[in-house]
């Protein structure tokens, strides 16, 4: 059995980046920005007033001064003439601040009357006006890799660009084996249970960026698990779960094995997830969960979340592992590394009573795993420890 982090650099040497392509800005939030986006404009692209009120000369802007309104600038139609001594232009908030002006003062602090204004005795002193370029400027990048967030979207936009390179979404094909497994809504056998596993790995990658495909469910049989690792020709990733252990039906294995792959591992020590395995499959890599469902859950987010990162162009590494304070005694771990079932609120984390690598209630109440290392000691309330947030 290899250590967690030995099997992740095993299986950051399997994967690659998958490409890139374009895609219309509409469509590019949460998606990896592949290529640096290039501002092609200033912005603002002139010096816009900040508010509504008068623009003139902030050196005549004496307290009770008078002004003479000679035009009006908006948002949209700037005031074409100069603002010459003792003239005032209405102006409103975004419109270009005309020549000669280098003052917008609010129009809460000005009387009008007809086409004059006055100003009040407190004058405040803030120019009011956003220069020219102030946000960005032409030539200015927002970088790459970067999974883009609805802010960088208004960002790209501002900057006039309509679409965007992004690296494309990684294929992904998931084998559920097993003959007890049914899909949701169908009639289960007296001895079936339904498939979840594929289902929960389906909605975590794709809320990482991948586009998923369920492949019918493999039958505990090597024909059936050959006939559907065949359709899952063309993925990026091939995942299964379940059949990864010792029994006798067990077969992921050495059917994998026969079709070509070259296994990287087999076995962690960690809990749950013992029973992973990795390697390369033709073009594909393949990763082989274990049929538990906290333990494929688990995998999915230690070892295939990272890897599909850096399919999508990101930096190799692990999910970052966070602190909190225990709020019960932890009992002394084994020698795998575990990863157990905790609630985490604003009186600290504690781990679930049960963590049986089978029960989904558990991991669905869940909204952390406290990490464990090998052998740790046993840890009272109060203490610090490592978490990965779900
Ligand atoms: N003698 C030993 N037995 C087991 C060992 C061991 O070291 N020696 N390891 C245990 C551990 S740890 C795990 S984890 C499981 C994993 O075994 P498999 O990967 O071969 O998984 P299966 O046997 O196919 O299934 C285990 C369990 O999970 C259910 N399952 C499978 N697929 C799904 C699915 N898609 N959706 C929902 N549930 C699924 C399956 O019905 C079984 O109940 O092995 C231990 N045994
Ligand atoms: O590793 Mo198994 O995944 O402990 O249940």
């Amino acid at each position: 059995m290899i250590t967690v982090e030995d099997a992740l650099s095993r299986i950051f040497d399997l994967v690659a980046p998958v490409g890139t392509e374009t895609v219309p800005l509409a469509d590019a939030a949460g998606r990896i920005l592949a290529t640096p986006v290039t501002a092609r404009r200033d912005q603002p692209p002139f010096a816009a007033s900040a508010m509504d009120g008068y623009a003139l000369k902030s050196v005549e802007a004496d307290p009770e001064a008078m002004f003479k309104v000679v035009g009006e600038a908006q948002a949209g139609q700037r005031f074409d003439g100069n603002v010459g001594a003792g003239q005032a232009v209405r102006i409103f908030t975004g419109a270009p601040v005309p020549e000669g002006a280098d003052m917008v003062v609010i129009q809460e602090d000005v009387d009008r009357r007809g086409d004059l204004i006055t100003l009040h005795r407190d004058v405040p002193d803030g120019r009011n006006i956003r220069p020219a370029g102030n946000d960005f400027r032409v030539g200015d990048t927002l970088d790459a890799p970067r999974r883009l967030s609805p802010r960088d979207v208004a960002l790209i936009a501002s900057m006039n660009q309509p679409q965007v390179e992004v690296s494309r979404r990684p294929d992904v094909a998931i084998i559920a084996t097993g003959d007890e497994l049914v899909m949701p809504g169908e009639e289960p056998g007296p001895d079936q249970i339904i498939a979840s596993n594929s289902f929960g790995l389906k909605a975590m990658l794709e809320a990482e960026g991948a586009r998923v495909r369920l492949l019918p469910i493999a039958r505990d049989n090597e024909a059936s698990l050959r006939m559907v690792f065949g359709l899952a020709a063309g993925a990026d990733l091939v995942i299964t779960i379940g059949g990864a252990s010792v029994g006798d039906h067990d077969l992921v294995g050495p059917v994998a094995a026969e079709l070509g792959m070259e296994q990287a591992f087999y076995k962690v020590a960690m809990r749950p997830g013992k029973p992973l395995m990795a390697g390369r499959l033709g073009n594909a890599v393949m990763v082989g969960l274990p049929g538990n469902p906290v333990s494929a859950m688990v995998c999915g987010s230690v070892f295939v979340i990272p890897a599909l990162r850096v399919m999508l162009g990101l930096p190799p590494a692990p999910i970052t592992h966070m602190t909190a304070t225990l709020r019960e005694d932890l009992a002394p771990n084994g020698p795998r590394q575990h990863y157990m079932r905790a609630v985490l609120d604003e009186r600290g984390i504690a781990a679930m009573s049960s963590q049986d690598s089978a029960l989904l209630s558990v991991l669905a109440h869940a909204n952390a795993l406290i990490v464990r290392p090998p052998s740790d000691s046993a840890r009272k309330a109060g203490e610090t420890v490592d978490y990965l947030p779900l």
